[in-house]
């Protein structure tokens, strides 16, 4: 059966569009809001949620997303709280939740509990930035047995030939890593994506989706035009939803990306 995040990006496809797929920390400042805030970004049009467990040390993650998990944390937020908050959501929430997580809470649980769990809560997919490739090739058939789509990273200093292994074993998309260096906005995104994006489409049919740097509308359909089949944003949303009355803000932000990406 095809999977619920290859579907949507078939679907997507077929009208030309590019998917609008915000990042938010679970549990920032509290479960209640990121349950709000999830159908508040799907009813401003987004295609596909990247959910974030929040994580002590989140060594890839710059400032933003690094305050946002210590908010996530000192309201109390765990693993177990995380997948319940998901699992009250079926039925309203129907676009694909890709969960992202480091490799330490996954490891701890144990690859094929934590995978049966996440997919019995209704995730789609999974991502775990810091897992090698070789640990990667292993998790994702037991995720793909779960029912999950194991997402991998291409990031800008990938060899070719590690990348052309990378984008062969990631299911669901492959996830185009655009900037070497910490999550966080970036004033100007790097032409080199272009190339990227160019370089991982001819390596197979699996979608490609940016993330890292985007700050707005202007880099957002920036990567559309450089071919991208998706755009990741995080950092901006997140720190939107920080300064303002959050669920209001993911709303509004979401809304002008969808806007700006399907014009
Ligand atoms: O925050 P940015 O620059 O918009 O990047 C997306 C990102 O937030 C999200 O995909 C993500 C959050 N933490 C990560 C750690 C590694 C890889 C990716 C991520």
């Amino acid at each position: 059966m095809k999977s619920a995040i290859s579907s949507c990006f078939e679907r997507l496809r077929a009208e030309g569009r590019c998917a609008l797929m915000p990042f938010l920390t679970a549990g920032d400042p509290n479960l209640a809001t990121t349950r709000a805030a999830l159908l508040a970004l799907q009813e401003a049009g987004a295609d596909l949620v990247e959910l974030g467990i929040p994580y002590s040390d989140p060594l890839a993650d710059g400032p933003v997303i690094q305050a946002a998990a210590g908010r996530a944390l000192a309201a109390g937020t765990t693993l177990a709280g995380v997948l319940e908050l998901l699992s009250s959501l079926k039925g309203e929430l129907e676009l694909p939740v890709v969960l992202f997580t480091y490799s330490n809470p996954l490891l701890n649980c144990g690859m094929e509990s934590f995978c049966q769990q996440a997919a019995a809560a209704g995730a789609a997919g999974l991502l775990v930035p810091d897992l090698p490739l070789e640990e990667a090739e292993r998790l994702s058939p037991i995720a793909a047995a779960a029912g999950l789509d194991l997402v991998l990273l291409v990031a800008p200093t990938t060899p070719p030939q590690r990348m052309a292994r990378i984008v062969a074993a990631s299911r669901g998309f492959t996830y185009l890593v655009s900037v070497t260096g910490v999550t966080g906005e970036r004033s100007q995104m790097e032409t080199r994506v272009a190339g990227l994006v160019q370089q991982i489409k001819a390596l197979g049919p699996t979608p490609v989706a940016v993330g890292f740097g985007i700050s707005g509308v202007e880099q957002a359909v920036q990567v559309r035009d450089w071919g991208a089949d998706g755009a990741i944003v995080g950092s901006a949303l997140v720190k939107r939803m920080a300064l303002a009355e959050p669920v209001a803000a993911a709303q509004q932000f979401c809304s002008e990306l969808r806007t700006a990406l399907d014009s």
